[in-house]
């Protein structure tokens, strides 16, 4: 266990709400993508091989490979402000802490990413320097998988197991179907997609044989997609789902997105309207692959219109939504509150305590 700072006893008690994303490169050049996809793939819930095989083949061949490959996708999504995914979610963190504003006085609410900054090893030590006693996890993936959801587990405990004093904990595993959240979904579509078009549901991939081991993905992909149907009254027949993003020569979850729009093309689907409700935010996965190179696709392939339709991103709906899963998920901290006139208190006990100087100067035993 690490030398945790001592505890300051008249600090008043915090509470947090972390949302967690996956992450995303400092810059679009090649050493640091490199960075981050050393950190990224050498996950074992990303590459669920033995380790022994694995880090030769990512050290010796993949890290040479494909970070310059991916800078240049990187480069073409990049902005200004950074990387969409790192904008899009500080900005929702803004969001959702603007909701939240009425109790900031207890409760923070901060971001953090899986791999690379802001990392949320760092975050939760911020936290725990302002005496932070209660927090909740929300991953940003509305679907579950162990590649991600667990993944964000991993880093946490990992962290946490360094501590001698706990928070209290709340994990957030999938909010597919939480309340509202369908609903949240259809009114931000509905008034863009047109009923005559095919609409196409690109969910990122996983490997199959992590579903046949038990990873629940597939199913929560497939059942956000069959309640957004109905949600939006779309016909049988008039959607269809598929899985993006494959890394590697092995099989994942299929159809491929590439595969099958270029197939629907060939069927005499002209207009495509495509929407990625596995990803909280937009991304290189969404506005490079999507957007981009798969636009490109289903036009060579005798398509005529391609629509991508924006993830949920900042939106302030998006951040009411996960204000509210938030609160769901703590109401009781509520009870915990104010904390400031406790700390005073005990700030008066102190003094009447014999050993009152070494306590207040927080010394740990
Ligand atoms: C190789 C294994 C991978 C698995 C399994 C995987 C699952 C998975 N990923 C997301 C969400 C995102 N992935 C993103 C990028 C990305 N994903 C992989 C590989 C796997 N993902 C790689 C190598 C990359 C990096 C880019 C590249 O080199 O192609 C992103 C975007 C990050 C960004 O910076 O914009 C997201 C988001 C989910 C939801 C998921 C499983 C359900
Ligand atoms: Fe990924
Ligand atoms: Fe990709």
């Amino acid at each position: 266990m690490t030398a945790n700072r001592p505890f300051k006893h008249p600090t008043p008690e915090q509470s947090a709400i972390i949302l967690v994303n996956l992450g995303t490169p400092d810059d679009p050049s090649p050493k640091a993508v490199r960075r981050y996809l050393a950190e990224f793939l050498s996950d074992p819930r990303v590459i669920e091989l033995p380790r022994w095989f694995w880090l030769p083949v990512l050290y010796g061949v993949i890290l040479n490979i494909r970070p310059r490959k991916s800078a240049h996708a990187y480069q073409s999504i990049w902005t200004d402000q950074g990387s969409p995914l790192a904008v899009h979610t500080d900005a929702l963190t803004k969001g959702v802490a603007d909701v939240l504003k009425p109790h900031q006085s207890w409760l923070k609410v901060a971001s953090a990413m899986r791999y690379g900054n802001p990392n949320l090893r760092q975050v939760l030590r911020d936290l725990r320097e302002r005496n932070t006693r209660r927090i909740l996890v929300v991953p940003l993936y509305p679907q579950y998988s162990a590649t991600t959801t667990a993944s964000v587990f991993d880093a946490l405990t990992d962290e946490l197991q360094q501590w001698r004093w706990l928070p209290e904990l709340r994990f957030v595993a999938d909010y597919y179907r939480a309340p509202g959240y369908i609903d949240l979904l259809a009114n931000r579509l509905r008034p863009s997609l047109d009923p005559n078009r095919h609409l196409l549901y690109s969910f990122h991939g996983i490997p199959e044989r992590y579903v046949r081991a038990g990873d629940p993905y597939y199913c929560q992909a497939q059942a956000t997609a069959r309640r957004l149907a109905e949600a939006l009254g779309r016909e049988p027949g008039s959607w269809s789902l598929s899985f993006q993003s494959r890394v590697g020569k092995e099989r994942w979850l299929g159809p491929y997105t590439d595969a099958h729009l270029q197939a629907l093309a060939r069927r005499g689907i002209t207009d495509l309207d495509v929407i990625c409700p596995g990803f909280a935010v937009d991304c290189l996965e969404t506005l490079e692959e999507i957007a981009m190179q798969n636009r490109d696709l289903f036009l060579a392939a005798g398509g005529k219109s391609f629509t991508y339709h924006p993830c949920l991103n900042a939106g302030a709906d998006h951040a009411q939504f996960l204000a509210q899963l938030a609160l769901a998920q703590c109401r009781d901290w509520f009870d915990h509150q104010p904390v400031a006139a406790s700390a005073d208190a005990f700030a008066a006990h102190l003094r009447e305590q014999p050993d009152a100087g070494r306590l207040a100067a927080g010394v740990a035993e």
